[in-house]
């Protein structure tokens, strides 16, 4: 007998399309638009999985959950909403959703957790657990949500992430969303980082020591280990670690204890670990500085946090935000023109969202008027040296670095290996810099119009992706 799906959706394009796909499938759709309805639905049958929307035209269809479980205890509910920021995403975990697909979604992934929410059903397994208040996690670009969607993944359990990304992507943000939000929000939070501090002094940072352990031990200390026991220990900069303190950290997360330095007893620790890093691992397990048993034992569940000049349009929410953060630390309230905002999105933003923050903050000191324009942030970023030559020409260089260290390519293939893997990111970002026009991209590039197309052809490269959208 074929599987029923109760569909609570009141975008009538969107349930048209998913109901056709689910009845493909050979699902059995029931579709309504309201809270009501859906309730009025529930009372006279049952159904094997459940997919709602949040915004609905009588209400919230999370809101109720909990009185909807006791209807249905059984039935898995997928979440499909438009509200794409990360106390949404939450909220779905929260009301134990079997999953949470923010709009646009891709329909095959979504009729892929159809099927496993109804597998899964006839297994009989349950979700457990609660979570509360979000974080200010701010952006809901496309690229944000798989982020999202890594974090309630981990809320939880105890697996062991570890966050890469940029700097200044977020990445210490993610490890506290995911302390707070989780089942260890009740204990510490402990960070340390290690390009922070002396390499000598990791150890001791880290696993505490005994008094006398060596040359200024003058008392027993309590290292971030122990502080840490019953929370959260965010390992910042990982890569920065010395060889023996990877060697230690190894043994500690393999053994689920640790010894302080000078001592003798192994200690049990309970802690959960976030790892980060900006610098790619791949290259220095390569080159022999950093330990591939170590990397494998962190890189549990990866979090990759997308530098900002590929959310672009996130920079006016978070630019919004900034403003009421520096208000809030004594500066005159101020607004954005969206002038202003399309000139600090066309930026390059290497410092990602940090940096932002910062030009942001002295948008706010120097504007004379209550709303910042144009104008002032071409003068306030004007002697930023936003792009140089050299910087890019750094960027380059480690990813051809990472991309080294990924591609071992066969002798004789290196040299076209790597133009072909930077020469279509460089179109396509010529076509997304302008809109998807051909004659202007070519022109930005220095390269003639058909030598464009060509291009286009060779790589694979549609152009209309990049046209505008109204
Ligand atoms: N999505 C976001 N929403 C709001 N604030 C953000 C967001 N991402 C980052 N920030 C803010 O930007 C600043 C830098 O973030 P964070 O310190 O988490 O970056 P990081 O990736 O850990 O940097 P680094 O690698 O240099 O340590 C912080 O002030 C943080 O609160």
């Amino acid at each position: 007998m074929s599987h029923s799906v109760l569909l609570v959706e009141d975008d009538r394009a969107i349930a048209t399309v998913v109901s056709e796909a689910l009845g493909e499938e050979g699902y059995r759709v029931t579709a309504c638009t309201s809270i009501a309805r859906r309730d009025a639905l529930l009372a006279e049958a049952e159904f094997d999985v459940m997919l709602t929307d949040i915004v609905l035209e009588d209400g919230d269809g999370l809101d109720d959950i909990a009185a909807l479980r006791s209807k249905a205890p059984a039935m898995p509910v997928i979440v499909l909403s438009a509200q794409n920021t990360l106390d949404t995403a939450v909220r779905a975990s929260d009301s134990e959703a079997f999953e949470y697909f923010p709009k646009p979604f891709d329909l095959d992934a979504l009729l892929r957790a159809v099927a496993q929410a109804v597998a899964r059903n006839e297994g009989g397994a349950a979700a457990t657990g609660p979570s509360d208040e979000g974080l200010p996690f701010i952006g809901r670009s496309q690229a944000m949500q798989s982020v999202y969607r890594m974090i309630t993944k981990v809320l939880r359990n105890d697996l062991t992430v570890l966050v890469t990304g940029e700097s200044g992507t977020g990445k210490e943000l993610v490890a506290e969303a995911i302390h707070q939000l989780g089942s260890r929000r009740t204990g510490p939070f402990v960070a340390i980082n290690m390009a922070a501090i002396p390499h000598d002094l990791i150890e001791s940072e880290l696993f505490g020591h005994e008094r006398g352990a060596f040359t200024g031990a003058v008392a027993q200390a309590i290292g971030k280990f122990e502080q840490a026991n019953g929370g959260t220990l965010f390992l910042d900069e990982i890569g920065d670690m010395p060889a023996e303190a990877q060697t230690r950290l190894l043994r500690a997360l393999q053994s689920g204890s640790i010894r302080r330095v000078g001592g003798r007893n192994e200690i049990a620790v309970d802690v959960r670990i976030v790892a980060a890093t900006n610098r790619a691992l791949a290259p220095m397990i390569a080159a022999g500085t950093f330990r591939e048993d170590l990397f494998y034992r962190l890189n549990v569940v990866p979090i990759e946090l997308p530098p900002l000049r590929d959310r672009r349009e996130d920079i006016g929410a978070l630019a919004r935000h900034f403003l009421g953060q520096a208000e809030s630390e004594g500066l005159s309230r101020h607004t954005i023109t969206d002038a202003a905002v399309d000139a600090l999105a066309a930026l390059s933003w290497r410092g990602n969202v940090r940096e932002l923050r910062n030009v942001v903050f002295r948008l706010a000191l120097n504007a004379r008027q209550d709303a910042i324009d144009r104008t002032l942030v071409e003068e306030v970023v004007a002697g930023e040296n936003h792009s140089t030559e050299a910087e890019t020409s750094d960027s380059f260089a480690s990813a051809l670095d990472a991309f080294l260290a990924e591609a071992s390519p066969r002798p004789g293939t290196l040299y076209h290996a790597a133009l072909a893997r930077f020469e279509k990111p460089l179109i396509e970002h010529a076509l997304r810099s302008m809109d998807g026009n051909q004659l202007r991209a070519a022109e930005l590039l220095g390269i003639n119009r058909n030598t464009l197309r060509k291009k286009l052809d060779e790589l694979e490269i549609k152009p209309e992706r990049f046209a505008r959208r109204r």
